[in-house]
């Protein structure tokens, strides 16, 4: 009988080989693994599972444990796949370079119920519980016991004491690392549940459909005949956001005509919204001083200012001031005041008249208090003035959270009647307080002349007294010293229940953005798979996908995706997927057995060194071709 023993960089594959006769006759010892028999699927799948349980955890190169790990081989070399194949007639054994031949007894010996408890464990977190496990297939017992005994990475056994177990000492087992290079594990749902509707964050299926309809809407294309500028001021692509044909009903800007549109910049790629006031004579550059100061506010209640230009590009001369974009923005007018559109029937329009939207809810009410005053506050103390508080310039970004668009505006438009500050500050607080008569009553006008009283009324029915506290306290003159910061105080319990909120929501996004964190991984990792296999160029040379790193690459795919069942059906196990790509990409230590098609070839080998021949086959595809190159590009390695 003869063993394969591996060339002289001892790796970690092991190679099983063809018994042959010179080797010396009978084997001695009881065999250490057998040859496939008629029960050959599944094999990796329980030899994974048995590797999971008992081979030592790597570490994820980017989150290292720091835990010393066991000196690994190195990478497998086309030599070892080109050994010998194993025929399976005889029984053989398996030896390898880095350990002796395993004693009579390979199993590591361990008490029944220390056996049952860890098995317990071990089956709690196997998400393969379907798969064969350890005792129910000959041949992958074998294999489990190979790689058991040929393992000197783990720390819980040492064959050569094995008579210590059975003495009065009790076996050893070290912790293994954490599993970091397994797909994550979120928190669980009690704790931080993402899947109910929390104020700042809708579930997490609403969620997906919210951002993926905000992308959807960075790129629509404007409907064709606008006229618009092909180019301005380094903006293209412009979009308007509202209606503008002739037939539209326009409202004013102060005295102006405003429209906005979406637009990209050709500098940096983003995406701005443009506000530009029509035919706006621009008589002193000083103007744009109050757009400077806007430019470094920084809030998360107010749309960031980029900068501003006047333009002759509409065929006027117009003032547009550039900021940040919000896709899918609504108004509070749009969010919560606007009636709904009356409704069709076979094209005849109903009587009644179109439903009032619903009141807002007190807690969204309190919130966009909240938020608005913190807005102001932190413009008050940069020494500036909003001006422009109102339900059809504060916009809704995402679930109850708002912000203050068209700052610094009027700054540049009211630049020749120049205003106290102090004034303008106490003003924002009159226009904040209108605000709040006209979201909880639905009318725009509800804190005007003969409305007053009633909406108070009404205010005092649907919300609780603070809200109307609130309001009285916002639109009454009071002193010379009434500023924001005393209406903090009155609210200062409200905003305790905003924060809290505001930090579930970062808890909740944190735990969604860890449910994606392998996905640029296992993407990078599938297309250097892409690029290896089957390349139509090499399609007649055997060579190519036959030996070396690149066979391996190719068993190793047929265990990721080729997997078949008892019954030979394919087995669509997107776990199984997951869970190999993580650990190939964290290159850990641990092995599996890969079968070739023909089923009379094994090779057992861990996945730092699959990570090492993907690797260098990527590496090597440059310079492989022979004729024609092959470009790479984009520094993904
Ligand atoms: N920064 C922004 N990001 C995304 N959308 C925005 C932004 N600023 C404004 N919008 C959108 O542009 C549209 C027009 O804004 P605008 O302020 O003109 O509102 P409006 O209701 O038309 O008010 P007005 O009648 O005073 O023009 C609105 O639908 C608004 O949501």
């Amino acid at each position: 009988m003869s063993f394969f023993t591996r060339p002289q960089s001892a790796n970690a594959a092991i190679k099983i080989v063809r018994p042959t006769s010179s080797g010396g006759g009978e084997p001695e010892q009881p065999p250490s693994i057998k040859p496939p028999t008629g029960r050959k699927d599944c094999r990796p799948y329980a030899q994974y599972r048995y590797s999971r349980c008992h081979s030592p955890r790597a570490e994820s190169p980017a989150v290292a444990p720091a835990l010393s790990s066991p000196p690994t081989p190195t990478a497998l070399t086309a030599n070892a796949v080109n050994a010998p194949v194993f025929v399976p007639k005889f029984p053989v054994r398996i030896e390898t370079a880095l350990t002796p031949p395993p004693p009579a007894s390979p199993s590591p010996p361990q008490y029944p119920e220390e056996q049952e408890q860890q098995q317990a464990v071990y089956d709690e977190y196997d998400e393969y519980m379907g798969y064969p496990a350890a005792g129910v297939d000959p041949v992958v017992d074998s294999m489990q016991e190979m790689a058991y005994a040929s393992d000197p990475n783990y720390p819980g056994y040492d064959p050569a004491m094995d008579h210590a177990y059975f003495g009065t000492q009790a076996p050893v087992f070290v912790r293994q690392p954490l599993n970091y290079h397994l797909y994550t594990t979120l928190i669980p749902p009690s704790f931080v549940s993402s899947a109910s509707d929390a104020h700042f964050i809708p579930p997490s299926g609403e969620l997906r459909t919210l951002l993926q309809g905000r992308s959807e809407d960075l790129h629509t294309a404007p409907p064709p005949g606008l006229n618009l500028p092909e180019e301005m001021q380094g903006y293209h692509s412009l979009m308007p956001l509202e209606n503008i044909g002739s037939s539209v009903e326009r409202r004013k800007f102060g005295n102006w005509n405003s429209i906005v549109y979406r637009a990209m910049n050709s500098q940096d790629g983003g995406t701005y919204a443009l506000r530009r006031i029509e035919n706006f004579r621009l008589t002193h550059q000083a103007a744009f001083g109050a757009i400077e100061a806007w430019v470094k506010i920084r809030h998360p209640g107010v749309v960031a200012v980029h900068e501003a230009f006047t333009t002759h590009a509409f065929g006027d001369s117009s003032l547009v001031v550039a900021y940040a974009y919000h896709p899918q923005a609504q108004t509070l007018f749009d969010a919560h005041l606007k009636p709904a559109l009356p409704s069709y029937q076979l094209g005849v329009r109903f009587q009644p008249p179109p439903p009032t939207p619903p009141p807002i809810p007190e807690r969204t009410l309190w919130s966009y208090i909240v938020q608005l005053a913190a807005a102001i506050k932190s413009v008050h103390d940069a020494g500036q003035a909003l001006r422009m508080i109102d339900v059809t310039k504060v916009l809704v970004t995402s679930k109850s959270r708002i912000r203050v668009s068209s700052c610094g505006v009027v700054d540049v438009l009211m630049y020749d009647t120049p205003q106290d500050m102090h004034l303008l500050q106490l003003e924002d607080l009159t226009l904040f307080g209108r605000l709040v008569f006209a979201l909880c009553t639905g009318n725009v006008m509800a804190s005007s002349g003969g409305n007053f009283q009633k909406s108070l009324e009404v205010m005092g029915r649907m919300y609780s007294p603070e809200i109307k506290s609130v309001a009285l306290f916002l639109v009454n003159k009071g002193g010379p010293h009434k500023n924001i910061a005393q209406l903090m105080e009155i609210i200062g319990s409200r905003m305790a229940a905003e924060m809290a909120d505001a930090l579930s929501c970062t808890d909740i996004l944190e735990n969604e953005l860890m449910g994606e964190l392998e996905n640029a991984r296992l993407v990078r990792l599938l297309c250097k798979f892409g690029f290896i296999n089957e390349r139509p160029e090499f399609a007649r040379d055997p060579r190519w996908s036959e030996t070396g790193d690149r066979y391996i690459i190719k068993l190793f795919r047929d265990y990721v995706f080729h997997q078949v069942d008892e019954n030979r059906n394919p087995s669509v196990n997107l776990s199984h997927v997951l869970s190999c790509l993580n650990k190939l990409d964290a290159g850990t230590d641990e092995r599996i057995m890969l079968v070739s098609r023909d089923e009379q070839s094994c090779l057992v080998v861990s996945y730092k060194d699959i990570k090492a021949c993907v690797q260098s086959a990527f590496e090597e595809l440059p310079r492989a071709g022979t004729s024609s190159n092959i470009a790479t590009g984009g520094g993904y390695r």
